[in-house]
Parts: structure tokens; C-alpha cells; sequence
């Protein structure tokens, strides 16, 4: 019997997926560049902040960008965040997309163990 599909599920079109692969590390690892693919993500307000204050989580983006930025962490290796936000989030970091797969979500294809690096202020 198939499994339930969690509460957290979510849904990144094809249609919306499409602007981003010219952007992304080949799906077949075909490509071996000298240095690491390299993605920059976030969210900010009008203003340029990235929270309301320092190690509050705050909720910028709407649904589309949070599902894009789980599509992202699907189509990487590893994932570098700062210890701040480690601290403030205590991200998931998963990729909880319906077909895509990270955290049980039905028809998972693309799952896989993820690197999370988190530099510390003594640059380690
Ligand atoms: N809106 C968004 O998309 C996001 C918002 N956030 C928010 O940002 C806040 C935390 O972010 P940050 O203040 O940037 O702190 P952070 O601690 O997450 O990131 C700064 C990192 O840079 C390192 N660092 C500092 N000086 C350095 C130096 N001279 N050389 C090398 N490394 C150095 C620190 O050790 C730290 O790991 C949290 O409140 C979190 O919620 C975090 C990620 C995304
Ligand atoms: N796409 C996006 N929109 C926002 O408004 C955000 N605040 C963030 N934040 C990033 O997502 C992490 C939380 O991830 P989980 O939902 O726990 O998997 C957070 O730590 C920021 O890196 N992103």
C-alpha cells in the first residue's frame, strides 16, 4: 500500500522548474568543473533585510520561492549555512516536493544524503 503523503508536502510545477535548469548542475553529473557548482539563495525584503531582527526566523518569500529554494537543495550536493542561522532556524533542509522527494513525499526520485557545512566564526 502506498504511504500517506505528509502534511508538508509541497508542489514545484514542471512549468515552474523550466527557467531554472540553463541555471543548474547537469541532472546526469556529465559535467566535472575544476571548481564546485555554486548556488547563492535567499530571501529579502524591499528594504534588503534578511529577518526582522537578528535570530528571529521570519517569512519573506511566498509559497512559489520556498518550494524553489527545496527544488534548489535537491539538484546540490551540500548545502553551507551560518552557524546564526543554525541557531535562529534550526532549518529542515530538506526537499519536501510532491515527485522530487527529500523527506517522504510520495514518488521521491531525487533524494539523496545532503552536506551541510556550517563556518564558524573562527573561519573553520
Ligand atoms: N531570508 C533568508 O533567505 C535567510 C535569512 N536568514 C536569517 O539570517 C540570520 C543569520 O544570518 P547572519 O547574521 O548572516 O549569520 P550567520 O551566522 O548565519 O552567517 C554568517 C557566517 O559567516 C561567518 N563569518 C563571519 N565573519 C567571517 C569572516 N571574517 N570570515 C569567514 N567567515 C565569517 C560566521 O561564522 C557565520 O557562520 C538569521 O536570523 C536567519 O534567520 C538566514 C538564511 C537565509
Ligand atoms: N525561500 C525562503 N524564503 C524565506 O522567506 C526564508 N526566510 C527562507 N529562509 C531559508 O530557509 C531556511 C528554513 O528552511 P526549512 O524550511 O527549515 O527547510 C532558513 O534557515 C533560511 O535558510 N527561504
Amino acid at each position: 500500500m502506498a504511504s500517506p503523503i505528509p502534511n508538508d508536502a509541497t508542489e514545484f510545477p514542471e512549468t515552474d522548474r523550466l527557467f531554472l535548469e540553463p541555471h543548474l548542475p547537469p541532472k546526469d553529473g556529465s559535467s566535472h568543473p575544476a571548481l564546485p557548482f555554486t548556488t547563492l539563495t535567499f530571501a529579502t525584503s524591499l528594504d534588503s533585510s534578511l529577518t526582522l531582527s537578528p535570530g528571529t526566523p521570519t517569512a519573506i518569500s511566498g509559497p512559489q520561492p520556498e518550494a524553489m529554494t527545496l527544488y534548489l537543495r535537491s539538484r546540490h550536493d551540500g548545502i553551507l549555512i551560518g552557524v546564526g542561522t543554525a541557531v535562529a532556524d534550526d532549518p529542515s533542509l530538506n526537499c519536501h516536493i510532491v515527485g522530487v522527494g527529500g523527506s517522504g513525499a510520495m514518488g521521491s526520485t531525487a533524494s539523496q544524503g545532503q552536506l551541510l557545512l556550517i563556518p564558524l566564526p573562527d573561519g573553520t
